[in-house]
């Protein structure tokens, strides 16, 4: 049976400014399963982001548990949160932030390194990832400026998936790019999930949202919507489609 990575029990998260609260999560019951591809939808301040910090450790809940595969984060200091996020999370954002001094396999090295001191493990593993995400050894040695967005963000997800995370988050991660680029990076998570990579995406885009096997759809801090789309298949994309718009259409998205 497949096996629950992260399961919330009443999750709420509350901002609060100028006196005034604002309850963006309220409550949250939310399990993901291993090997999924799930996929947060809602509407723009329905709390996708946040959610998404609050089940990656990022940023602590006001109220209620969060269980990562096995472990109770409410439970970790911010130094151990830190640690185990570096271990056991990989992060791709709509902006891929690459150091611009150094190399692209410098960029992937560096964040492998923090975890695997074995320089000749790590290295042989980011160019295996390089090359799987169609970055060949021309590239290697390339400066961050000297890459194309699709390029720049095909490196992000590979510096994301050297330390081998248990789960991967990722917040609009072709909100930058262009049509083609964004299939290209599309493409990439499609492979890794694959692969077995758990995946959990926050998108607007309907293409995107495609390749999820699952929706979650958020209104107001609340799930209103959950959509089982099976595993995603170039094949019967027309299908998934109709299924799709036909649920976003009665979230009344
Ligand atoms: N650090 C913060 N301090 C105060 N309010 C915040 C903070 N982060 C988010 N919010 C508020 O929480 C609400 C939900 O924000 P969030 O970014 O999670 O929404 P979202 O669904 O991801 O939106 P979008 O689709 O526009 O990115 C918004 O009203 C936002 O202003």
């Amino acid at each position: 049976m497949t096996k629950a990575i992260i399961k919330t029990e009443k999750l709420c998260k509350t901002f609060s400014s100028a006196g005034i609260q604002q309850h963006v999560l309220k409550n949250l019951d939310i399990c993901l399963l291993e090997e999924d591809f799930t996929i947060i939808m809602g509407s723009s301040g329905s709390g996708k982001s946040t959610l998404l910090y609050a089940m990656s450790g990022m940023d602590k809940p006001t109220l209620g548990t969060i269980d990562f595969a096995g472990e109770n984060l409410a439970k970790l200091n911010n130094d151990q949160l830190a640690v185990f996020r570096r271990n056991h999370c990989g992060f791709v954002f709509q902006q891929i932030y690459l150091l611009d001094n150094m190399s692209v396999l410098d960029n992937v090295l560096a964040s492998g390194l923090l975890v695997n001191k074995n320089k000749r493990e790590v290295e042989e593993k980011a160019k295996e990832l390089l090359n799987q995400v169609g970055i060949g050894e021309n590239a290697w040695s390339k400066f961050p400026t000297q890459l194309s967005g699709g390029e720049a963000q095909r490196v992000g997800i590979v510096r994301a998936l050297i330390n081998s995370p248990k789960l991967l988050f990722a917040d609009e991660p072709t909100g930058a790019l262009n049509s083609a680029a964004s299939t290209s990076v599309l493409d990439v998570f499609t492979d890794v999930n694959r692969n077995g990579q758990s995946i959990v995406m926050v998108t607007h885009d309907m293409k995107t949202a495609l390749r999820g096997n699952r929706i979650l759809y958020l209104r107001d801090g609340v799930i209103c919507g959950d959509l089982q789309l099976g595993t995603y298949s170039e094949k019967d994309n027309v299908e998934r489609h109709k299924k799709l718009k036909n649920f976003l259409a009665e979230m009344g998205w």
